[in-house]
């Protein structure tokens, strides 16, 4: 049987806990409220996120205790918002990953420090790459938890690790496959958080599909420019794992960079849209580290210069679309 420590306890935690226990896999489920793990030992049920999936508890093992969760596990795999997955994993000795893999199903970068998630644990817990992965592809935890058909990539510079990953999550309605490329499919996910959460505040304005279509163009060319700035090689970006994640997130009803954005169009503060959401959008913390990465790179990638303005710089949200607009082909 396949030892898991699954860490986080939101949505997407709680969709890849459903799909990798119902496959057989002993699922160490470490979540930080007490209250949390109370109600499921009890319910079966996560309170808070996807609270219709029941979980089999001889295979599920929720916990607020890190270590012995960690301790285990043969796979680690990480799933809180990369806000807090230092002063999550600060709390692990830098040895006790040393036989482990470590799949990162977290889409942002760690913000205090602007790098990849995967490389922060590579350098905190001295792993090489061949031993991370991430889970990326257009996947919402929502159409998880209704059995949705769904397809998800598992990028790793080992082939095999991320063919022994596919294999614990595929089943009949997830399809899983392995690719070699970590840093771009990584980079990529990020960055489409920011695309959504503009696509979000151009619908709050009142922007249309037509807007949309052309906003999400331009953007699959700013994306490709940075990510081909900061690692590059071939790669075919219309592959779901990059232009399907993008897709999904900047289209779909589930999204939460959209929704936030679209509250930063129809004129909230961003302390209210975080507040009036039970969930984190990432692309708020990814358009800062995004934006300082790129002092030194010099892309030209607008969006997410409007992005940054709008979240941080307290610019007119109507501004920087109508600056936009110029700019787009
Ligand atoms: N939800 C999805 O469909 C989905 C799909 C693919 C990838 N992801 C990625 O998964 C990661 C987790 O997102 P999510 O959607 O599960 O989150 P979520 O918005 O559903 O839940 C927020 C989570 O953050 C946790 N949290 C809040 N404050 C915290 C703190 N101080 N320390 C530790 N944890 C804290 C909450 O307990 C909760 O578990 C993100 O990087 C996201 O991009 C999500
Ligand atoms: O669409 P979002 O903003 O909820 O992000 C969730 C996932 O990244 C979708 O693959």
């Amino acid at each position: 049987m396949d030892k898991i420590a699954m860490i986080g306890g939101g949505s997407w935690a709680t969709a890849l806990t459903k799909i990798l226990s119902e496959n057989g896999a002993r699922v160490g489920w470490w979540m930080r409220s007490k209250d949390d793990v109370q109600h499921l030992l009890r319910t079966r049920h996560n309170p808070r996120y996807l609270s219709s999936v029941a979980f089999d508890l001889s295979r599920v093992f929720p916990s607020t205790d890190l270590k012995e969760t960690v301790e285990e596990a043969d796979w680690l795999v990480l799933a809180v918002p990369a806000a807090f997955v230092q002063s999550t994993l600060e709390k692990l000795d830098r040895d006790m990953l040393k036989n482990k893999r470590v799949i990162s199903a977290i889409k942002g970068m760690v913000p205090s420090k602007n790098v990849l998630v995967t490389d922060y644990v590579a350098e905190r817990f001295r792993l090489p790459h061949e031993r991370i992965g991430v889970v990326a592809g257009p996947c919402h935890a929502e159409e998880v938890a209704l059995e949705k058909q769904s397809y998800l990539t598992i990028g790793s510079p080992s082939l095999e690790l991320a063919e022994n990953f596919s294999l614990l999550l595929r089943n009949r309605f997830v399809k899983a496959y392995p690719m070699e490329d970590l840093d771009g499919i990584e980079y990529f996910a990020v960055m489409k958080n920011i695309i959504a959460l503009t696509c979000g505040i151009a619908h709050g304005l009142g922007y249309g599909d037509n807007f949309q279509a052309v906003l999400v163009s331009n953007a699959v060319q700013e994306m490709r420019r940075f990510v081909h700035a900061m690692n590059p090689q071939p790669r075919d970006l219309s592959a779901s794992a990059y232009l399907g994640d993008l897709l999904v997130t900047a289209y779909s009803q589930f999204s939460r960079n959209r929704t936030f954005g679209n509250m930063i169009g129809r004129g909230y503060s961003v302390k209210s849209a975080q507040m009036e959401m039970n969930m984190v959008a990432e692309g708020y913390y990814a358009v800062k580290s995004i934006h300082e990465l790129n002092k030194k790179l010099g892309v030209h990638m607008p969006i997410t210069s409007a992005a940054y303005h709008v979240l941080y710089e307290k610019i007119s949200p109507a501004v920087e679309i109508e600056l936009l607009k110029e700019k787009f082909r």
